[in-house]
């Protein structure tokens, strides 16, 4: 299971949650830090000088229009060149206030780009270390997704972190002069402002708590859709005749969706309307007292400029910045979710004193009453399973469908650990040996192993990645798998794009991928070999030509193959019989045929098969 993490409760996040959540946005500082210092800086400096403009053009208008007013009504005084001054510094200002706003809108999407491709980066490499257990826990996946999927709102809170910040610097600005004025004009100011506050704050909630509810459907919505499109599933959907079944399961989901959206749009839009009409009744009641003021010579007309300017914009402002703030707390509320999956730790882990990889191993493998069951499910997929693997030994398992043969696998790459008994590596617990030391030892090819989008050298290198430029070694691998004939015959040689995603890429038959698949597992000098089901889609020709070349090379070295095929599990030193996680038989072939057990049975069942 992953590891129990806090989460905000889902249905209601209160005012003071939204509150304490803003203490996730140190974390987010220091992100935007990591991905670009000097961004970050030039970003800060430019907002605190674009937060005084407002303030400075509105001041400078003010004193523009009171010396337009001396200009008219007295012949004597005024000043013209005074006035020509005033003009030029609000272009000036003007001018300087647009340069800004473009710098600010460049660097914040330059600073944007660097922080979402820093955070995925940050997610892969936390990814990378987390225990194959926790990817199949949907619970874990969920997280992940959230915090993938965020990472591109990541950059646009943090944009809106920013922009609260100069609006507030601005705010305080504007305030002074208003403050100067008439100090009652700010409490109108407020009271015009709360219910829309409230109410942006309630809607943005129950936003959140929605998105969130919908993340599973989200994820099935978005496989239904490869599931529709994409040219891997294209043939089972035509053959399978699936399209209107994707079709309609994708319009169920989608309209769920847009039902459940639809209705809190509307719900939203109707309250903020109402809203905002109390704004506008809040500022007009100020500019009919400003207006008051001026008539009665309380105040010049510049003043009456200048506050109806100011109310008008801090109003906007405070408007802006508190239904911000409920985007800003949202995303601080998302932003949870990205701190909670960095806090996932693997338990699959290497020990502080890890143990080097024996080379040459002495004595082997043995596992002692080893049991384990997956996390999400009730069987036992291995139990009481004893056994040894001795160095140089050629093993292969055999059993049915499900019996735990590819589990057991696992368990010796310590992809899981065993929930009982124990795995020795020469009489030491597999858990005190390094695990990337452990890795780099064995040679493993799964069943399901990936056709990589990519070149067919790049396809052999992934083998061993630190090789990646030794030709000689790709192509030694290649010819012992027998994809060197392969490559020869595709017009790009090694260079040839494989699968159709990319580059006019060529796609392979499933036997010459896993002729790909297989030079993998000879790229690294490996001192254990698995093969899990290589040959399954090889030609008879094929395979017996691929089995000459692996028992050459496996001299020496240990080797476990599963194989349904019996022909090729009768090649090895000592066959182990599962059925049902648990070890039911182990012999060599003749043992196994003589003492007319359940290898005797399947042997046959399959023998007859050819006759
Ligand atoms: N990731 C998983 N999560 C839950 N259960 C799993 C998982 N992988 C395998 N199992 C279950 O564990 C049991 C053993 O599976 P395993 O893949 O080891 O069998 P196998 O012998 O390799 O089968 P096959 O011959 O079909 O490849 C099966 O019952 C399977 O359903």
């Amino acid at each position: 299971m992953a590891k129990k993490i806090n989460t905000i409760p889902v249905e209601n996040i209160t005012f003071k949650e939204r509150l304490s959540s803003l203490r996730n946005l140190p974390s987010l500082f220091k992100l935007v830090w990591q991905s670009s210092p000097s961004k970050t800086i030039i970003s800060f400096t430019l907002r605190i000088l674009r937060s005084a403009m407002p303030v400075a053009l509105l001041y400078v208008g003010k004193l523009i229009i009171d010396e337009v007013v001396v200009l008219h009504t007295s012949a004597s005084g005024g000043n013209m060149n005074r006035l020509w001054e005033l003009v030029g510094l609000q272009f000036f200002l003007a001018i300087m206030n647009d340069a800004l706003s473009r710098m600010i809108n460049l660097t914040d999407s330059l600073l944007g780009d660097q922080f979402s491709n820093y955070t995925s980066i940050k997610i892969m490499e936390h990814a990378a270390t987390l225990d194959l257990e926790q990817f199949e826990d949907s619970v874990f996946y969920d997280k992940l997704e959230r915090a993938r999927q965020q990472t591109v709102g990541r950059s646009v809170m943090l944009s809106q972190v920013m922009s609260q910040i100069q609006d507030l610097i601005s705010m305080a600005f504007l305030l002074t002069g208003l403050i100067a004025f008439n100090p009652w004009l700010i409490l109108l100011l407020v009271l015009a402002i709360i219910p829309s506050f409230l109410g942006e704050s309630y809607f943005n909630s129950k936003n959140y708590a929605l998105s969130r509810s919908q993340t599973p459907e989200r994820r099935e919505l978005d496989y239904v859709r490869y599931l529709g499109a994409s040219d891997e599933t294209a043939k089972e959907v035509k053959i399978f005749g699936l399209s209107d079944f994707i079709v309609n399961r994708f319009k169920t989901l989608s309209g769920k969706f847009y039902r459940d959206n639809s209705k809190l749009a509307i719900r939203r839009s109707i309250w903020g309307t109402f809203f905002s009409i109390l704004g506008t009744i809040g500022y007009y009641a100020a500019y009919g007292f400003i207006v008051y003021e001026t008539v009665t010579g309380k105040s010049t007309v510049g003043n009456l400029t200048f506050l109806a300017g100011s109310f008008r914009q801090l109003s906007s402002l405070m408007e802006t910045m508190l239904s911000r703030f409920t985007m800003v707390s949202q995303g601080a509320i998302y932003l949870q979710d990205f701190i909670d999956f960095f806090e996932i730790q693997p338990k699959i882990t290497k020990p502080k004193d890890a143990l080097p990889f024996p080379n040459p191993i002495k004595s082997g493998f043995v596992f002692e009453n080893v049991g384990f069951q997956y996390h999400n499910s009730e069987r036992w997929a291995n139990r009481n399973l004893s056994f040894e693997l001795k160095p140089g030994e050629k093993l292969a398992l055999v059993g049915e469908n499900g019996a735990g043969k590819t589990t057991l696998v696992k368990l010796l790459a310590r992809l899981y650990d065993p929930n009982e008994g124990r795995i020795l590596l020469d009489g030491k617990d597999l858990k005190s040996y390094d695990l990337d030391d452990l890795r780099h030892n064995l040679g493993i090819i799964f069943q399901d192993y990936i056709r990589y989008q990519m070149t067919f050298y790049q396809n052999i290198a992934v083998g061993n990645i630190k090789e990646i430029d030794n030709e000689e070694l790709v192509k030694a691998a290649a010819e012992l798998s027998l994809a060197d004939e392969l490559a020869q015959k595709l017009p790009g040689a090694y260079q040839q794009w494989l699968g159709r995603k990319f580059n006019d890429g060529i796609e392979l038959s499933g036997g010459e991928w896993q002729k790909v698949a297989l030079a993998r597992a000879y790229m690294k000098d490996a001192q254990v070999l698995i093969l899990d089901e290589p040959t399954s889609a090889l030609d008879a020709r094929a395979e017996y030509e691929v089995f000459q070349r692996f028992a050459q090379l496996t001299t020496g070295k240990s080797a476990v193959l599963i194989s349904h095929r019996f022909s090729t599990a009768r090649l090895a030193d000592r066959i182990l019989v599962l059925e049902k996680g648990t070890l039911l038989e182990s012999g060599t072939h003749e043992q196994l045929l003589a003492a007319g057990g359940k290898y005797a049975e399947l042997f046959n069942l399959q023998a007859k098969g050819y006759k």
